[in-house]
């Protein structure tokens, strides 16, 4: 990728994973709504912006080869009116100006949210390693909150986008992003790990690799798990190194 890349969110957990890693390796635009405390901490430009501003977002995506979208309320207890204006309102502003500005590819930070209920028959069995039940990806979107609503929407919107304007789209429903070691006594947060290496790695795959429309989980390879990293692995070539079994804190 040699065009620059907007990382929307970039000041949030997601977006420091992706940098602590990949500063170097892309022509970053990185952008959010709340001013950074130190802009040098920040590979490129940093654009101040609301992804609800739909010209806002239109300057800002102009130039742009890539986009990963992060920004949104990540709260799975955010109210309606937030989710619909920051996550849906804000997805739509962000790809419609993509397709408009000629972006090649969308990777959208989707969420373990956009499908929790099918936990809701299966717990707590599908987070123990006995069980074989696994979520792959092809699955109808079943959310657990109004939040869950909002990242399936996002899913949503991409498809449409591929569909008519041939957009490269990724969706990676994001597990549990915990730094430095899997979440303590939280067996589903454990079976949902995604370390912050492991993050970085999935979203450069999601940067390089060749594909129309995809929904994948972002995890670490763990022991427990009821998410399939067959696709991320096949489609993207993920390669995950962690593994929350390796912390034995269960
Ligand atoms: N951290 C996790 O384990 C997971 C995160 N996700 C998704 O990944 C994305 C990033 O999550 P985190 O980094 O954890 O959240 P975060 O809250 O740490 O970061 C989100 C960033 O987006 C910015 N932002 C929020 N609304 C905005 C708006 N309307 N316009 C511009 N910037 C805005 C915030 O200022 C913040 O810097 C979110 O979309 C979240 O739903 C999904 C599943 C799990
Ligand atoms: O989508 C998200 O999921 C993670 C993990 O969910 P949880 O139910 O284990 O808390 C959450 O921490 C994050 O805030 C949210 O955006």
């Amino acid at each position: 990728m040699d065009d620059p890349v907007l990382l929307t969110g970039a000041s949030g957990h997601v977006g420091t994973a992706i940098l602590d890693e990949l500063a170097g390796d892309y022509e970053w635009r990185c952008l959010d709504r709340d001013p950074p405390t130190d802009p040098d901490d920040y590979p490129g430009e940093f654009v101040v912006a609301n992804v609800t501003d739909e010209d806002a977002i239109r300057d800002a995506v102009e130039g742009c080869g890539a986009v990963v979208h992060l920004a949104g309320d990540p709260r799975k207890t955010a109210p309606w009116d937030s989710v619909l204006a920051n996550n849906i309102d804000g997805t739509q502003n962000v790809l419609s100006a993509a397709i408009d500005a000629g972006v090649e590819r969308v990777v959208f930070a989707s969420s373990n949210h956009a499908v929790k209920h099918y936990e809701t028959e299966r717990k707590p069995d599908l987070y123990r390693t006995h069980d074989d039940f696994r979520l792959d990806g092809s699955e109808l979107p079943r959310p657990g909150n109004l939040y869950g609503v909002s990242k399936a929407s996002g899913e949503l919107l991409g498809r449409y986008y591929h569909d008519e304007h041939d957009l490269s789209f990724v969706a990676v429903r994001i597990g549990n992003l915990t730094k430095d070691h899997p979440p303590k006594d939280y067996e589903r947060g454990q079976a949902m790990w995604l370390s912050y290496r492991d993050c970085a790695h999935l979203f450069d795959c999601c940067l390089t690799a060749d594909y129309d429309y995809e929904i994948v989980y972002g995890i670490s390879d763990n022991d427990r798990k009821y998410y399939s990293l067959e696709n991320a692995k096949e489609v993207l070539g993920y390669e995950p190194l962690d593994n929350s079994a390796d912390w034995n804190e269960e």
